[in-house]
């Protein structure tokens, strides 16, 4: 339908859009709408934006739609979780299992595929069983800027954990030698190598290693990336004293390999080691064992204890950034 709208070029769009929305001028029916090299922003009135010193012309825009949330189906706001495509819910009762996939489905949400979790994250490969409700348990998952190819019914991954990656992604620098220790599909090792690290990740999961190297590639970064489906425990022989960088988020059972880290660790390393710590020990084990694993050969530096979440009552998801000097 044609509107009147103002016509700029798109760099100077958002400029445009928040001066006429400023004055109240922005036809928010429609659609703001890119042409030819021409963004076009639909306004109310035509006469003041041209006044104001607009080029207002008449250009065919689409209407908008009010978006159809789940709620508005359901009647109520479901909880769902977002990965790529998929809306991951934690219903036990069948038929509203069923409503809350249903509603996910009708409403105007971009999800193709409705997962409710079916156990929790188990055995050493850390994959938790699905109930497909809708579509299926592959997906093309963005976070920060990056592309993860993966499928939930093989591998672990946690949108939760993107701003801690983040975090700690933000701190790697050019030329760096890191190592994840469990790397999954590539969520730490991705930006990692896509800030000009060196990067080796290991996971005992095959089908997570090629999801990561298709991650790699996907992401420019496969010249910087290895990725081994071997236990770390085999590999580190390969790498002793090599990495500046470590991440160990297996949570729960990270001790077990700390000995691996050690011999991983090059002169000065900083171990990004992941823990479940009760609320009155919260220097706890981890440390302890970090202390002990690490002996006289290196000075040990708890540099930052970052709670990453809460895991249950009195108990915290952490992550302790430790240097290992020598
Ligand atoms: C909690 S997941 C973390 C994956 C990834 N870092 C992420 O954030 O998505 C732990 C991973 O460790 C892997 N794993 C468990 N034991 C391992 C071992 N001995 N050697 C290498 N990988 C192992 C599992 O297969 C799983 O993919």
């Amino acid at each position: 339908m044609e509107v009147p709208c103002v016509r700029v070029r798109p760099q100077d769009g958002e400029a445009t859009r928040s001066a006429l929305a400023a004055r109240d001028l922005v036809d928010g029916d429609h659609e703001i709408t890119v042409e030819e090299g021409w963004l076009y922003v639909p306004v109310t009135e035509a006469s003041v934006a041209a006044n104001a010193g607009y080029d207002v012309v008449a250009h065919d825009v689409a209407a908008r739609r009010g978006q159809l949330m789940p709620a508005d189906v359901l009647g109520e706001e479901p909880s769902y979780e977002r990965l790529g495509d998929i809306a991951i819910v934690d219903e036990e009762d069948p038929d509203r299992a069923r409503a809350v996939a249903d509603a996910i489905v009708e409403s105007d949400l971009p999800v193709e595929s409705v997962l409710n979790r079916a156990s929790k994250v188990k055995g050493e490969l850390r994959v938790r069983d699905w109930e497909v409700l809708a579509g299926d348990t592959r997906t093309v998952h963005r976070e920060y800027g990056y592309e993860y190819v993966l499928d939930l019914a093989t591998v672990y991954f946690s949108p939760r954990l993107a701003t801690e990656r983040h975090r700690v992604a933000r701190q790697v620098d050019a030329g760096e030698r890191a190592f994840d220790m469990f790397a999954g599909v590539g969520p730490f090792v991705i930006p990692f190598a896509g800030r000009g690290a060196t990067c080796v990740g290991t996971d005992l999961n095959g089908a997570a290693i090629e999801f990561l190297l298709e991650n790699a590639e996907r992401n420019g970064v496969a010249d910087r990336v290895t990725a081994v489906a071997r236990d770390v425990r085999e590999v580190a022989t390969d790498y002793e004293a090599w990495a500046d960088r470590l991440v160990m988020n297996l949570p729960h059972s990270a001790d077990a390999f700390l000995d691996t880290a050690v011999a991983l660790a090059g002169d000065d390393c900083v171990v990004h080691y992941y823990d479940i710590q009760h609320d009155e020990d919260p220097f706890g084990p981890g440390e302890r064992a970090i202390r002990d694993a690490a002996g006289s050969s290196y000075e040990v530096r708890v540099e930052n204890r970052h709670v990453v979440r809460s895991y249950a009552p009195h108990e915290e998801n952490v992550c302790l950034d430790v240097r290992l000097t020598r």
